[in-house]
């Protein structure tokens, strides 16, 4: 690794042999019905649930990540990517093994949390806030991010609440407020997949130079033609085992010969 850093490869994020487990309580309690789950929350102070189911999500992932990669995370539904892109985020523990990053990685996916009740306009105030950024860059690049998100090409939406947005416009202004900033990793969670075609090449675009500005970004992306237009290395997961890691074109063609996709 010294040697590689000398050369200016810079290891920004590395998974050593991590293992993600998912703890469901209450299984027991019912079929998931209204009132199974009505059943729990009564239950809930008064004692142990009666189930407690374990998944095992991620199982002994080690990877190295370095500045300037952009790495697709591909794999059949269920295979655990937004799991391990949780946990480099580091909202999830590791049930063992170890993440390692460098600086806070950001993670965009489909659900981050906006305000539904306020409007675009001052999400864009508050998401800038929450990521660092000051009241003059926020107001610099407001016009900015407006236009990249093209919210308001059909008329003044970004005046509206976000709830009265359909969720291809949600997910387009969530990823313009993150894009607005340099990211030393910035994870994607599918985020992409909610855009059209104008919209997508404009993202693709835009993450191409996050990579340049030095960034390293993870995406999950079941759409190869995305993958192979915006990254150069893919982590191929399934049933949370890391199966292949290494230039985007071979792992796609043996993901392609396998899957048929
Ligand atoms: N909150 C949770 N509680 C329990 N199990 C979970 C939870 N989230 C995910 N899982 C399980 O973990 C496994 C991996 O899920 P994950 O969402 O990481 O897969 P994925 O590869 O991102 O799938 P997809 O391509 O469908 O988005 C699955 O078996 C799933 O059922």
């Amino acid at each position: 690794m010294a040697e590689e850093t000398s050369k200016g490869h810079v290891p920004t994020v590395i998974a050593d042999d991590v293992h993600i487990v998912y703890r469901v309580n209450g299984t027991g309690g019912g079929k998931g019905s209204a009132t199974a789950a009505l059943s729990r929350i009564l239950r809930r102070g008064k004692g142990e649930p009666r189930g407690v189911r374990k998944v095992h999500a991620v199982r002994g992932v080690s990877f190295t990540a370095y500045r300037g990669q952009a790495i697709g995370l591909i794999g059949t539904n269920g295979s655990g990517k937004s799991t391990l892109l949780r946990a480099i985020a580091g909202l999830l523990p590791t049930e063992s093994g170890k993440v390692y990053t460098d600086g806070q990685p950001s993670l965009l996916g489909v659900n981050a949390a906006l305000m539904s009740d306020l409007t675009g306009e001052r999400n864009v105030v508050l998401g800038g806030l929450a990521m660092g950024m000051s009241r003059e860059e926020i107001r610099d690049r407001y016009q900015g991010i407006v236009d990249f998100s093209g919210i308001n090409e059909k008329g003044d939406f970004i005046t509206l609440p976000m709830r009265t947005y359909s969720s291809g416009m949600a997910a387009r202004l969530r990823f313009s407020i993150a894009a607005a900033k340099n990211h030393d990793v910035l994870m994607i969670d599918e985020a992409l997949a909610t855009g059209d075609r104008k919209f997508r090449v404009r993202s693709e675009e835009r993450i191409r130079e996050l990579r340049k500005e030095a960034g390293t970004v993870f995406l999950v992306s079941h759409n190869n033609k995305t993958i192979r237009d915006t990254c150069d290395r893919v982590l191929w997961l399934e049933k949370g085992e890391l199966l292949m890691d290494g230039p985007t074109d071979e792992v796609l063609k043996a993901y392609e010969r396998e899957t048929g996709k």
